[in-house]
């Protein structure tokens, strides 16, 4: 079988084009979406990320800042911080980016976001939400994958997917979008016997582990689709994602690449998220 690679730089791309319209017809009712990031600390990785989803708001005309605060930055600071934008209605996303230092409590931080501003979709009100299917702000990288899915008309409804990871970003709502959808989802971790038991009956793998290139060929049901969560950096400065792509895709019907799969998307709908926050969460 010859896989067709689904490229999320493209699809993000398309879907831009589309959001920078949307977002022309806000200003010129005098409504310019607006997003703020906090970062704290210096990880490399992070700052790049930032870089991309700034890159991405200047693209389709969100306009965006980045409040960078120092490692050494306290819970308490952070949190009145969060308080002051979300009392401040120009802004109407706040994104904080993960991971934190140590000394900062993530849950506490993303609960003190305002659940209308929290366009990463982590806030345990907008989770609750998706569980029950409700219109909310959806987890970028769970809904990036859900949508590169529909751009190929791939079947979800009836399909069995199997999720490999269970974060709370990544894995855990990604299954549940499944679900909402109507597979018959399971989830596999770091305690679950025998992977490939699992791995092999997916009609719909989606790979979450941060294990460079852990699965391939070889744990596939021929046809399978497959989605590469995963993004990790080799010592060569090399991305590569959780899958050995050229060994899996001699067995897909469809393939995600690393880099240009779901990275791109994460952003894309991130962007969206910020759009229909300025619109309010109800639409308008
Ligand atoms: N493309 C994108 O936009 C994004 C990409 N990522 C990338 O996706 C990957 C996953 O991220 P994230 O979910 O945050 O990672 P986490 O480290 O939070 O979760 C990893 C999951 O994999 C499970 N796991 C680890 N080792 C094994 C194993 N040997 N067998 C089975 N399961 C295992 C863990 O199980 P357990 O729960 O038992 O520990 C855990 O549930 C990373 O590479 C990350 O960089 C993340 C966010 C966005
Ligand atoms: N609050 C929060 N929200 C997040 O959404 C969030 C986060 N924290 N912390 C880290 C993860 C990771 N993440 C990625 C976003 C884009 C790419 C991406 O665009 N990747 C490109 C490559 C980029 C490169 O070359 O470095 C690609 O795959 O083609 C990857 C990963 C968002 N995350």
């Amino acid at each position: 079988m010859s896989a067709e690679v689904i490229n999320g730089k493209d699809l993000s791309y398309e879907l831009k084009q589309e959001m920078k319209e949307e977002v022309n017809v806000l200003k010129h009712k005098g409504l310019t979406p607006h997003l703020t990031v906090i970062i704290v600390g210096d990880n490399p990785a992070s700052k790049s990320y930032v870089r991309g989803k700034q890159k991405a708001s200047d693209e389709v005309g969100i306009s965006s800042d980045v409040i960078e605060l120092p490692a050494s930055t306290s819970e308490e600071e952070l949190l009145q911080i969060i308080t002051e934008l979300n009392n401040d209605s120009t802004v109407h996303g706040i994104l904080v980016q993960l991971p934190l230092p140590e000394h900062i409590r993530e849950e506490s931080v993303i609960v003190s976001i305002d659940p209308s501003k929290d366009v990463d979709g982590f806030h345990p009100v907008n989770i609750g939400r998706m569980m029950t299917g409700e219109d909310t702000f959806l987890p970028c990288t769970p809904a990036g994958i859900i949508t590169m899915l529909k751009s190929k008309n791939i079947e979800i409804s009836g399909k069995h997917a199997v999720v490999l990871g269970r974060s709370n970003i990544v894995g855990k709502p990604v299954g549940q979008l499944l679900l909402n959808e109507n597979a018959t989802v399971t989830y596999c971790h770091s305690r679950t016997n025998d992977l490939k038991a699992f791995t092999k009956q997916a009609d719909i793998l989606v790979v979450a582990l941060g294990i460079p290139e852990m699965i391939n060929d070889t744990h596939l049901k021929e046809g399978a689709v497959v989605i590469d969560v995963g993004i990790n950096r080799l010592d060569d400065g090399s991305l590569t994602g959780d899958v050995d792509f050229d060994r899996a895709k001699e067995v897909t019907s469809y393939i995600t690449p690393v880099p240009r799969g779901v990275g791109p998307m994460t952003i894309t709908m991130l962007l969206k998220n910020t759009i229909k926050a300025a619109r309010g969460l109800s639409g308008n």
